[in-house]
């Protein structure tokens, strides 16, 4: 478990940055976690405060109960084998062959000869280039070169992987294999993974949960599937509607939506359904019970990761009372609701 505690970063010099203003965040063990943010909103210093490559100007870091901000240089050291990381533009040694890229961290802990060559073998078996052994990083092709990345970080066999921003010089399909590795070795190896991104459809292929950052200032953090139907934060908001729509489609916009009800209105209502709700007949259920008509208007189902939600925005017709008899009992469905408004009777 990673467990960052009130952590703040000030860069020094003349004209001094506070890049992160007190972060508390537990990463579990076996999750994929993404941190999402724009441009400077303190993403790569975050990660790199969690290997200490970037020491914290308070807080602690502690993983699997050790405090990391308590560590000598040595102890560090050691401690960061259990923590690989890949960049965004690979940082590969342009002078040493795919193999020997590989090789480099565990030559540095002194690992024979015997154990370096099986060790390879294995991982570039694992990231699908056993063919490219002998291949220099200028002969691979991006998606191939964070696959050499990936296995180097994985060498000292990690309990944790930091991904700075990993697919976001890759091109969208080679962005899905990768991230399909990353799920892949997850899976397999039982491995933490840190995203670091400011991509939302990253943190959608492949994170259990998310945080968003901006300004070094956690907004808002959850499960993904519960920030993608329900999002809080105007940040999050932001980053949710730029891979879903969540605006009103405009036919809808154009039927003339009003915020109060009337005797002449019908009620406009957003249903949000995820995982095992998605199947529920709410609709039949409501026109049963209430003996209004439900006429729905616009339909959306996508999934997280294996796990289905869904947008629907219907009309609810019928008297005023009975409109809002019906969405109380929506209410107290286990989906999300809310009315964006009322429409002219005869639409
Ligand atoms: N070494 C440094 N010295 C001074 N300021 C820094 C340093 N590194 C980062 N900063 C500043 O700290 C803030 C957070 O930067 P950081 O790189 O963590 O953001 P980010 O979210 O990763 O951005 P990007 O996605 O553009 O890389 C920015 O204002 C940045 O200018």
């Amino acid at each position: 478990m990673i467990t960052l505690k009130n952590i703040t970063k000030t860069y020094g010099g003349s004209a001094q940055v506070q890049a992160l203003k007190g972060i508390n965040l537990t990463i579990e063990d076996g999750e994929i976690f993404g941190i999402i943010g724009k441009s400077g909103a303190g993403k790569s210093t975050l990660v790199r405060c969690i290997n200490m490559l970037e020491k914290p100007t308070s807080g602690q870091v502690i993983i699997d109960d050790k405090d990391l901000t308590k560590m000598s240089e040595s102890q560090l050291r050691a401690e960061r084998k259990n923590i690989g990381m890949i960049f965004q533009h690979f940082n590969l040694l342009s002078s040493r062959t795919v193999a020997e890229n590989i090789a480099f961290p565990l030559e540095l802990i002194g690992a024979s000869k015997d154990v370096i060559e099986k060790k390879v073998a294995s991982l570039l078996d694992l990231v699908g280039l056993s063919d490219r052994a002998g291949n220099y990083p200028s002969q691979l092709s991006g998606g191939q070169k964070q696959r050499v990345g990936i296995a180097r970080a994985l060498a000292s066999d990690p309990k944790i992987l930091l991904c700075d921003e990993a697919t976001s010089a890759l091109d969208p399909q080679t962005t899905k294999s990768i991230l399909e590795l990353l799920q892949d070795i997850n899976k397999r190896l039982g491995i933490t993974i840190v995203v670091i991104t400011h991509e939302m459809a990253v943190v959608k292929e492949i994170c259990h949960r998310v945080a968003v950052i901006e300004s070094g200032v956690i907004k808002e953090m959850g499960r993904v599937v519960d920030i993608f139907t329900n999002p809080q934060s105007q940040t999050m908001k932001d980053f949710v509607t730029s891979i879903i729509n969540m605006e009103l489609p405009a036919g809808i916009k154009n039927l003339g939506v009003t915020n109060q009800p009337a005797p002449d209105r019908n009620m406009l209502v957003r249903l949000r359904f995820k995982g095992a709700a998605t199947n529920d007949p709410v609709v039949a259920d409501v026109v049963r019970k209430f003996n209004v008509e439900v006429s729905v208007l616009y339909g959306n189902i996508d999934y997280i990761q294996d796990e289905p939600f869904g947008y629907l925005i219907v009309v609810i017709m019928g008297d005023m009372e009975t409109q809002a008899k019906a969405f109380s009992y929506i209410k107290t469905l286990p989906i999300g609701s809310e009315v964006l408004g009322y429409v002219p009777r005869n639409n």
